[in-house]
């Protein structure tokens, strides 16, 4: 027998009597892997394509309405530290005045101008537009707009003023209408801007004394999306953040009416400083990204609660489509805890009439 013959019949021994095609299902686990892998590449190949172009904040003109305390002020701080134009937008001039004073501190160069704007954002739209042309005049046209006017309340729903569901619909809402209605055909022209709403935590899901403040938050959700989605083609980006409780005076008011439900449920993801989700918030927005959220618990509701809304990078969507049952399960066992949490406390109360009866 020949040498070669040899090697042949090694070869065909081992195809036709080892075991090789045990591994067969291993093999083809490889094949699906790899696979995998390259889509997944491809995916990220192609990423910059539908990534927006990030906005250059430097000599950029941004409008914060709210822009005088709290969280609207640390953004418009956060803004003016990168090297843009702010026009506040706020009711009450004084605190203007003192908050213009706290954001020139943090001008890099000394160019940069801060306009402050006195109007009410929610009631008349002629007003808002004739002030946003005003400041458009002087700083040239808005590249961002900062949707920061609000307020809060807290309270349980058959004791909450009926005027009050009103007036968180006008001044979250309508107030965030307003002024995006008044910059948006300037920013389809030019084919460019970027718009940002802040809802809130309590804008992803529905939590006890929240019935009338929850809804006008969910209710920016519905706005941006929508608007996202018709603004796309003209280069311009919305995004909508929803941070956890911040330490603000805005929060310090809310506080003072809040159940003790709420605050028990609203300690889960604790309290953030405003300059924490300034930065935040505008680096998501600079980016393009259609979401912004604040720390692990806001990232986890962001997973879960993205429904149809648009997808702004490749590891996005995969992260979403990833943990979106773990997260449910872990939302689950949150959600008991926060029933069991309204339980106890409404017989603690019942417990504590009873024993007031008594006396
Ligand atoms: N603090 C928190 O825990 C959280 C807050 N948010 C949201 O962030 C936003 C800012 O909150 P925060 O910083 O706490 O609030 P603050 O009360 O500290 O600041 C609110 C700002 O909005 C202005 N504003 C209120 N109503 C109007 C109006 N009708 N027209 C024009 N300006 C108005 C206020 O000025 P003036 O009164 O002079 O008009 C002020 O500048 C709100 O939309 C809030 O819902 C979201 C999640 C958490
Ligand atoms: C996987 C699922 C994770 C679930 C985590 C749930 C955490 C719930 C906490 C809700 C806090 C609500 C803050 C509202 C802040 C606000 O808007 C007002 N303070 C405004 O002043």
């Amino acid at each position: 027998m020949s040498s070669e013959e040899g090697l042949s019949s090694t070869i065909t021994d081992w195809l036709f009597f080892s075991s090789w095609w045990l591994l067969l299902p291993f093999i083809m686990l490889l094949v699906v892997v790899a696979f995998v892998v390259a889509f997944v590449l491809l995916l990220y190949m192609i990423s910059p394509l539908i990534s927006p172009k990030p906005l250059k904040l430097n000599g950029a003109h941004v409008v914060v309405t709210g822009g005088s305390s709290g969280i609207g002020k640390s953004i418009a701080m956060e803004c003016y530290r990168q090297g843009a134009f702010i026009t506040l937008v706020a009711r009450d001039e004084s605190k203007l005045v003192q908050a213009k004073k706290e954001v020139e501190k943090c001008a890099i160069n000394d160019k940069q101008v801060v306009l402050c704007i006195s109007v009410d954002v929610s009631k008349d739209y002629r007003q808002v537009e004739s002030v946003i042309k005003q400041c458009q005049e002087k700083l040239g046209p808005v590249d961002m707009l900062v949707n920061c006017a609000g307020t809060s309340f807290s309270g349980k729903f058959e004791e909450v003023d009926v005027e009050r569901f009103r007036s968180m619909m006008e001044v979250n809402y309508l107030g965030s209408v307003y002024p995006t209605r008044a910059v948006i055909t300037t920013m389809k022209e030019r084919r460019m801007g970027r718009i940002m709403f802040i809802s809130s935590q309590a804008g992803q899901i529905g939590l006890f004394g929240y019935t009338a403040y929850s809804p006008s938050k969910f209710a920016l959700r519905g706005l941006a999306e929508s608007l996202q989605m018709e603004m796309k083609p003209y280069n311009i980006y919305v995004t909508v953040a929803y941070p956890p409780d911040t330490d603000t005076p805005g929060l310090a008011e809310e506080n003072r009416t809040k159940p003790l439900e709420t605050r028990l449920i609203s300690e889960t993801s604790g309290v953030t400083q405003p300059e924490q989700v300034a930065k935040i918030v505008v680096k998501d927005a600079v980016q393009g990204n259609f979401n912004s959220s604040v720390g692990p618990d806001g990232y986890m509701l962001s997973a879960l609660t993205c429904g149809m809304s648009p997808v702004t990078s490749i590891t996005e969507g995969l992260q979403q489509i990833v943990t979106m049952g773990l997260f449910r399960t872990i939302a689950l066992f949150y959600l008991g805890s926060f029933d069991s949490i309204v339980r106890r406390c409404m017989i603690q109360r019942e417990q504590a009439k009873a024993a007031d009866k008594r006396e």
